[in-house]
């Protein structure tokens, strides 16, 4: 590509940082407005599908000479994480490009705007270089994934307009690789939310007894922390992947006589502050991602058992929980070797642009992507940035702009392999015609 029509491709994906979709209120108008614009000059069709009210999905279409193979789906989602924006150095949705280092800085330069934006600036470039593919392309802009899907991939797979797709493998979203190689995922840890809550007896904030809420609370939260050490033990020792272990965070804690914000803005903690009462209730919310491999009914036993007995006083409640199976009841998981062609094309194409792929592994969190494999179909998540820190659902997550650029061409790459028919090569998985 020439140093120009780079400039522009940068100016686009700036373009599409602009725009603020961060949950929970994202301008998904303003993004499909634009991602429009963008398939139009791309040359592809588009289509909107609004599967709930006000989350459209964009389903745009590179049609193939032989529209009866089965197609490619580049799955990308629109929305993004909030931000803390006085915490950045420059704001989350001003794209700025730093001249000094080369990078660019907004919230969902990551994760995944940048991956959206490559897979329509390679099928421009392939489109200009005369390439037809032979398999229909499909991409996808989804709504909703940093919330769960529940309202995005989760109807979409479901819906008739999926099936018409004939789907055969679906490419998602991966994590920068601080080094050389680029990381290649198979497999995710099942998201699981939780929030756990206790009752107990109220009381004088300077009494010494048994059963209150806090210490039924307290009990819970020790043994989670014991559970998250064993587990974080065998990541540390080297025993086993971040994405082979059970993860268990916490993300809030919520107890306590609340303190008017008037009184702590006005510093009158002295006159205002109350805490010589024991509350009667307290909550605490858990971020549990379950890899595919777990032991989940042992899992679901501590829980019950230790977590959050109804003897303490406890309950609990799922505000996320996805299985670890397919709807065949199989891990689900799509296998990253010699038996699965779709695998090894994805390889050889990564190679011959120059990028190199790494062990492949399982996602540490979750990705839309395990909606398609629920349904038995294979996906792999790849985000093409190496050499780059891991800054999603951070503060100040950026992208240098010369990864960004080749990045496209590794799509180029990609893109050009999946879509052309290998005469011979079976999938074994879903008995199609490769
Ligand atoms: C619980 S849905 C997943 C949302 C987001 N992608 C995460 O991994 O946290
Ligand atoms: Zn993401
Ligand atoms: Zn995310």
């Amino acid at each position: 590509a020439s140093p120009s029509s780079d400039a522009d491709a940068i100016s686009r994906f700036q373009e599409y940082l602009r725009i603020d979709t961060a949950q929970p209120a994202p301008d998904y108008a303003a993004a499909v407005a634009f991602l429009r614009d963008q398939a139009a000059a791309a040359g592809l069709e588009a289509r909107t599908l609004e599967l709930a009210a006000g989350k459209p999905l964009l389903l745009l279409r590179w049609p193939g000479r032989r529209p009866s193979l089965p197609s490619i789906l580049l799955n990308s989602h629109t929305d993004v994480v909030p931000s803390e924006p006085h915490k950045w150095d420059h704001p989350p949705f001003s794209a700025a490009l730093d001249e000094a280092t080369g990078r660019i800085y907004a919230r969902g330069s990551q994760d995944m705007k940048c991956v959206g934006m490559q897979y329509l600036e390679a099928i421009r470039r392939l489109r200009s270089a005369g390439f037809v593919p032979d398999r229909n392309i499909y991409i996808t802009f989804v709504p909703d994934e940093e919330i769960g899907g529940h309202e995005g991939v989760e109807p979409f797979v479901l819906s008739k307009e999926f099936k018409e797709l004939n789907v055969g493998l679906v490419l998602d979203e991966g994590l920068a690789s601080p080094g050389e190689e680029y990381r290649v995922f198979y497999a995710e840890r099942s998201p699981w939310w939780l929030t756990i809550k206790a009752k107990g007896a109220p009381g004088h904030g300077a009494k010494l007894y048994d059963g209150s809420a806090m210490e039924n609370l307290m009990k819970t939260v020790e043994a989670i922390r014991r559970f998250r050490t064993s587990q974080f033990d065998l990541v540390k020792s080297g025993e086993k992947a971040e994405g082979d272990v059970v993860s268990v965070n916490f993300a809030y804690l919520k107890a306590g006589t609340p303190t008017p914000t008037l009184l702590i803005s006005k510093k009158l903690w002295y006159t205002g502050f109350v805490m010589n009462l024991q509350p009667s209730e307290a909550e605490v919310g858990l971020d549990i991602r379950v890899p595919p491999s777990a032991h989940v009914e042992a899992l679901e036993r501590r829980l019950v058992e230790e977590w959050a007995p109804s003897s303490r006083n406890l309950t609990f409640e799922f505000k996320q929980k996805m299985s670890v199976l397919d709807n065949f009841g199989k891990p689900a998981i799509t296998p990253a070797d010699s038996t699965n062609p779709w695998w090894l094309l994805l390889e050889e194409a990564v190679k011959s642009a120059g990028g190199k792929l790494g062990k492949p592994e399982i996602f540490p969190a979750s990705t839309d992507a395990r909606y398609f494999r629920q349904i038995g179909l294979p996906a792999f998540g790849f985000s093409p940035m190496a050499n780059t820190p891991i800054l999603l659902h951070d503060h100040n997550e950026f992208l240098h702009k010369d990864e960004y650029l080749k990045g496209i061409g590794i799509y180029e790459s990609i893109i050009k392999a999946l879509a052309t028919h290998k005469d011979g090569v079976k999938d074994d998985e879903s008995r199609a015609e490769l």
